[in-house]
């Protein structure tokens, strides 16, 4: 039987837990479910979170312009934040590898069919591609949005067959529920169209696109024919869960 292939997408809140440090039990709870899964479904994680682990522990003289110091600060995490992977995901059997990818080379046919070359022959020998932009070079997510972007151009690159996008919310909720207080979820919807006017331009403490970015991302997979489920990654089993069908995510399908 042929596996399935998500491309999951663990932004810094996620990885955070909303703290200002990652979290070695949020990493195990995601190596523990791709174990789990691991028979059926094969993966490749887009992870943000190199400049919060660096945050954790290192304060930077402020000589440059922010967004330097902001790369630089992801130079020093992004070894951290893969450390922290390799130890949780070899504990269960699972090896990693990295891939620092950067906007621009979307838009070079040779780049791209190296970085689908490269990502297949990891897969095929079970090393997980863990994949985040390349800040040193390039500075589109740092400054004007998050990895989702990245991660549905790399979904639609790879021809996955489902993106799921891993947030601090139960998915996307109606926007009259948000106004009296009591999230709903909306759970199933055909497409991104009706998604903009629910959504607000709200973001969460470590977040930087909102959920407009994760409907560009979305809008991105379904020219590519791919499904996008927008999941809660603050909840435990949040991946085996959504595939259960137990817990309250968006899919939005194509
Ligand atoms: N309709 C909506 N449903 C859920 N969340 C929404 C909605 N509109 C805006 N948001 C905001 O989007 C945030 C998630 O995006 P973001 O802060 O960028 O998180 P991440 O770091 O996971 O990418 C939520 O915490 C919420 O504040
Ligand atoms: N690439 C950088 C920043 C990316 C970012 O902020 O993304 P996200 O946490 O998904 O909003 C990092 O790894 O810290």
């Amino acid at each position: 039987m042929t596996k399935k292939r998500i491309l999951l997408k663990i932004g810094s809140n996620t990885l955070t837990k909303e703290t200002n440090q990652i979290s070695r039990g949020k990493i195990e709870d995601i190596a523990r479910q791709i174990a789990t899964l691991k028979d059926d479904y094969e993966f490749i994680i887009v992870s943000s979170g190199a400049i919060a682990a660096a945050k954790q522990f290192v304060k930077l003289e402020h000589h440059g312009a922010e967004i330097n110091v902001k790369q630089a600060l992801a130079a020093i995490g992004q070894p951290h934040l893969m450390r922290i992977y390799q130890e949780n995901f070899r504990e269960l059997g699972l090896l990693t590898s990295q891939c620092l990818l950067s906007y621009s080379d979307f838009e070079n046919v040779d780049a791209k069919a190296n970085i689908k070359n490269t990502i297949n022959v990891l897969v095929a020998n079970n090393f997980i591609p863990i994949i985040n932009e390349n800040d040193t070079v390039a500075t589109d997510e740092i400054q004007f949005g998050d990895n989702d972007k990245l991660a549905a151009l790399t979904a639609a690159l790879l021809q996955v067959d489902l993106l799921v996008i891993a947030t601090n919310t139960d998915g996307i909720y109606t926007k009259e529920s948000l106004a009296v207080n009591t999230p709903k979820t909306i759970e199933s919807v055909i497409g991104t169209q009706s998604l903009q006017q629910e959504i607000s331009t709200l973001k969460s403490s470590h977040g930087t696109g909102g959920m407009q970015s994760k409907i560009e991302a979305a809008t991105i997979a379904q020219s590519a024919g791919i499904e996008t489920w927008i999941v809660n990654g603050l909840r435990d089993n949040f991946i085996t869960d959504a595939i259960k069908g137990i817990s309250k995510h968006t899919k939005i399908k194509h």
